[in-house]
């Protein structure tokens, strides 16, 4: 509920209030979470530099999976469903590579990467949907 609006039938001044006092909280983390992912980009974009100058190759799908084990470890200590933070990390990681394939100007029509002759078949890539919430079957807040 906006501010100009109406109080609803029933919710008094005080739950109004609390309402938006916590909803100021929810969007100074938001405003947090907006500068920390510009910060982690601008120092993807400095590995994307890096890799292209030296021929490596956009995706590290070993690390992936390393940083999906910790923050997985992580989200559980902080009672965060983990499936939630893979996935989050999944869309983060997969608009990151799309970065690294611009800036290698290895990009196909269709937006990814042609696989790179000799390319590591063994290690499996994440699956990378493209919205952390589309198919996420249990809730995000707590496991
Ligand atoms: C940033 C990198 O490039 C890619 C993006 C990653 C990320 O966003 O954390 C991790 C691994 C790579 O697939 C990297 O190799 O470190």
């Amino acid at each position: 509920m906006a501010a100009h609006e109406e109080l609803p039938a029933g919710a008094g001044q005080e739950a109004i209030d609390e309402l938006g006092s916590i909803r100021q909280s929810i969007d100074n983390i938001d405003a947090a979470l907006i500068h920390l992912l510009a910060e982690r980009f601008k120092f993807t974009q400095q590995v994307g530099r890096l890799k292209a100058t030296h021929g490596l190759p956009p995706a590290d799908p070993e690390r992936e999976l390393l940083q999906i084990q910790r923050l997985r470890g992580l989200a559980e200590e902080a009672r965060l469903d983990p499936a939630f933070a893979e996935k989050f990390l999944n869309f983060i990681i997969a608009e990151v590579i799309h970065h690294h394939e611009k800036i290698a100007g290895t990009e196909s029509a269709n937006g990814s990467a042609p696989r790179a002759a000799g390319a590591r078949t063994d290690v499996a890539r994440p699956v990378v949907g493209t919205s952390p919430d589309s198919s996420a079957t249990t809730s995000p807040a707590t496991s």
